[in-house]
């Protein structure tokens, strides 16, 4: 396996079929080139950070094996966000879903168009807490720590 790596993707819905959305999504990555999916968390119904004047998120994490570079990842969301936004059921109107790189093996990553591991995870529950669900014993590469210790550590 010449160069593949674990990364970590974070996922979230909150307009229409939510839970469709997020299978939708997993099932998109399931299907990639050069993706291997290997975990998917529980999906956790969150209250809506930064904006709270929307509805609820539905969240989750998944957790591939892949050959494809950071940028090559981030073409491949960007590709699966048009995809699912493109879908439409009329009774729902637009559907809105969210993928997020979260962490890259233990690359650093800091360029205008990509921030890896992603700028604001460790403060967010949504992220944390499906993240530890499957990956506890991951290090979070700038932090140093476990993301275990960070995630028991955003309730102190
Ligand atoms: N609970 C929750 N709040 C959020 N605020 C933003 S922005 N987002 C989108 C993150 O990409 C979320 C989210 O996914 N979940």
């Amino acid at each position: 396996c010449n160069s593949e790596v674990t990364a970590y993707i974070g996922l979230g819905s909150n307009i229409g079929d939510r839970k469709f959305q997020l299978n939708r999504a997993v099932e998109l990555l399931k299907g990639a080139e050069k993706v291997e999916v290997t975990a998917v968390s529980s999906y956790y119904n969150t209250a809506p950070v930064g904006y709270e004047q929307q509805p609820d998120f539905l969240n989750a994490v998944v957790e591939i094996r892949t050959a494809l570079s950071a940028y090559g990842l981030l073409q491949l969301c960007s590709e699966i966000e048009k995809e699912l936004k493109r879908e439409r059921i009329i009774r729902w109107g637009p559907r809105t879903i969210d993928l997020d790189i979260l962490l890259f093996g233990n690359e650093i990553i800091y360029k205008k168009d990509l921030v890896i591991p992603h700028p604001r995870m460790h403060e967010r529950r949504f992220v944390l807490e499906p993240l530890n669900e499957i990956a506890p014993e991951v290090l979070h590469p700038v932090f140093n720590k476990y993301i275990r210790e960070i995630f028991h550590s955003s309730f102190m």
